[in-house]
């Protein structure tokens, strides 16, 4: 059938590029054209997968910077994915290659266009016909609109995209128009603007896709629906750590060129439930500590921009804050893979496809993909969870490696993109300087959990509440500078939740008191000020001002409009060995 179809596609002819003679072929899977005149040696070949083909228009056509089209009767242009190695991050960026061919009649070109068409259609069944885009127009930089005019609507004019741009003008109309309004017809739906905005998209699909199916997405117990709406990232945010983790890059033409080609990476999703029956969701960070304390410190100083972070990193940083708590979790299987195990999750990546399999029982259904999830605790018990009990610096989950410009390989660099399971960072209370170099790890490749007073665990779910109340009333603001650990908060331990040992304490001589407190008279400015006894989560940029949560991993609920890092070394290889082949051979099609 496959092979009938390919006959059918396949077209070979002697066309010109300029002034000299091709020979193009076009399998069905791949368009190629070799220099005709040369002899062997030097012969100059190009191949482009055809689901890299972004468009072909009949004449000589040019897109950027402005549309121009000379009707030829003979030509015809090809556009298509070109790719570039970015000197600033682990991915590859995305351009528009073009080329114009001259055929010898206006018959074949037509013959040429028609195939190429047919082709598109056959062998990329995803991409976006019609999309719905929000523009924050606040955020990061405030060049949302610009970037999405200037970049990103002539990719998607030229793919025959239509698209309805709503510029938002508050905060979560975008999440509010997709649980209420119609979304017939939509293929997907595009944020131009940085994590805050994916989130919105993020709740207004899950949402929206629950309500549709009947179910109650606060229940925790509620195996939840996965989505049909591919979401598209186009990065114009401060942090931009989801686009950062699933393409490698932040640059809108490379998020435009995946949307436009359709392609589909699944997305593992925490929810997270507070309060009395509410839920969030998140796919980068649920952090408690550190991270909630500078993200509640950031909000104040939002007109910085982007540099609210750093400003309020290094506000928070200084005040020395930590906080007691209890963590549940439930581990996932160390088989599959550990948190420490030095790989990380790229285009293709085997993990995530073998816990495809396992995550969806009729994986080979196609149709399936979307109901069969079988859920994170079909078999699990309370004897399973593991309970640890201390005082952290910061509380992690991450359902990804939270990659982003300031730490390229994220806070947990061997996290998988879609392999139903978050990685839980524990710090302990710790110096400064033992924080200091935790931190600074990030933005190097030195391993931030080789450090004694940090331990990271693959889980399914996660439990977090307050110590209990005698234990809390302890003192906080921790102003111990020095580097000999003693202070450090891992004198905690760790036990199965249900099993007789239950939440250990910390051993006795070792509780911290105000009299281990070592003063520094740099510190003393911002330590005087009692320090409060509870931080808050920071839920993907959102703030959570309840301690008590509770998390469970959704493996693969959403898809975006990306494929994962690309690797450029494994590219070069295999460009190396196989001219035909312009992309990494592990690539799932
Ligand atoms: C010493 C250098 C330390 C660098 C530490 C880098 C750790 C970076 C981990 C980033 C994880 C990002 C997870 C994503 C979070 C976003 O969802 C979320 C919302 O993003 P949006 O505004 O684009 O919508 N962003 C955030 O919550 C921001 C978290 C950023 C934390 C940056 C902390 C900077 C710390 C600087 C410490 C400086 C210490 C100086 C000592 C004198
Ligand atoms: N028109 C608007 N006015 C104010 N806030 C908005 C608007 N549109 C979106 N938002 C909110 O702004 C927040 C930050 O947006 P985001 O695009 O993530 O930028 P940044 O990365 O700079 O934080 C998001 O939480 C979003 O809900
Ligand atoms: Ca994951």
């Amino acid at each position: 059938m496959r092979a009938q179809m390919e006959n059918d596609l396949r077209l070979e002819s002697s066309l010109w590029v300029g002034n000299k003679r091709y020979l193009a072929v076009l399998t069905g899977w791949h368009l190629k054209w070799t220099e005709a005149d040369k002899k062997n040696r030097d012969k100059k070949a190009v191949s482009v997968p055809v689901a890299e083909v972004v468009g072909v228009e009949e004449g000589r056509v040019e897109i950027l910077p402005h549309k121009s089209v000379e009707d030829t009767d003979r030509d015809f242009t090809v556009f298509y994915v070109k790719r570039s190695s970015s000197r600033s991050s682990s991915g590859l960026l995305w351009r528009l290659g073009r080329t114009q061919f001259t055929c010898p009649s206006r018959v074949l070109r037509d013959q040429w266009t028609r195939h190429i068409r047919t082709a598109l259609k056959t062998h990329s069944p995803l991409r976006p016909h019609r999309l719905m885009v929000f523009i924050n127009p606040f955020g990061g930089k405030k060049k949302g609109r610009q970037i999405y005019h200037s970049q990103v609507a002539p990719l998607f004019e030229l793919a025959g995209i239509s698209s309805h741009v709503i510029v938002t003008e508050r905060a979560n109309q975008a999440r509010d128009h997709l649980l209420k309004k119609d979304l017939t017809g939509f293929d997907g739906v595009v944020c131009v603007g940085g994590d805050g905005m994916f989130s919105e998209l993020l709740h207004g699909v899950i949402g929206r896709t629950q309500q549709e199916a009947g179910l109650c997405e606060n229940d925790p117990a509620v195996t939840l629906q996965q989505c049909p709406l591919h979401i598209g990232i186009i990065p114009a945010g401060s942090t931009d750590c989801v686009c950062y983790a699933t393409v490698g890059v932040i640059d809108p033409v490379t998020s435009a060129l995946h949307i436009v080609i359709g392609d589909s990476q699944p997305l593992d999703v925490c929810s997270v439930h507070y309060g009395p029956g509410q839920v969030k969701y998140s796919v980068s960070l649920v952090g408690y500590g550190f991270y909630g304390d500078v993200l509640a410190e950031s909000e104040k100083h939002r007109w910085m921009g982007p540099f609210r972070y750093d400003y309020s990193g290094a506000v928070v940083f200084l005040s020395n804050r930590s906080y007691r708590g209890t963590v549940q979790y439930l581990p996932a299987d160390p088989l599959m893979s550990s948190p420490r195990d030095k790989t990380r999750c790229l285009s293709g990546c085997g993990v995530c496809s073998k816990s495809t399999e396992k995550l969806f029982t009729n994986s080979s259904d196609e149709g399936s993909l979307y109901s069969s999830y079988s859920g994170p605790f079909s078999n699990e018990s309370e004897d399973d969870w593991v309970s640890v009990d201390g005082r952290f610096k910061c509380v992690s989950l991450t359902c990804m490696s939270s990659s982003c410009a300031k730490s390229p390989l994220g806070l947990s660099p061997s996290a998988h993109l879609a392999d139903g399971t978050g990685d839980l960072i524990l710090v302990w209370d710790t110096n400064p300087l033992g924080f200091l170099t935790y931190l600074y790890r990030h933005t190097t490749s030195q391993d931030q959990f080789d450090l004694p007073f940090v331990e990271v665990h693959r889980v399914k779910a996660v439990r977090f509440s307050l110590a209990s109340e005698g234990e809390e009333a302890e003192d906080n603001g921790g102003l111990n500078i020095g580097m000999d650990g003693e202070d450090g908060g891992y004198n905690g331990s760790t036990s199965r939740a249900g099993s007789k040992q239950n939440l250990a304490t910390r051993p006795e001589g070792q509780t911290k008191t105000s009299k281990d407190k070592t003063l520094n008279p740099f510190m003393c400015g911002l330590c005087c000020r009692k320090a409060p006894t509870a931080s808050v989560w920071n839920c993907d940029g959102e703030i959570l001002p309840f301690p008590k949560i509770f998390c469970k991993i959704h493996g693969q609920l959403v898809r975006l409009y990306a494929r994962g890092i690309e690797d450029g070394a494994s590219l070069k290889d295999c460009a190396e060995e196989r001219l035909e082949c312009n992309r990494t051979c592990s690539l799932p099609r």
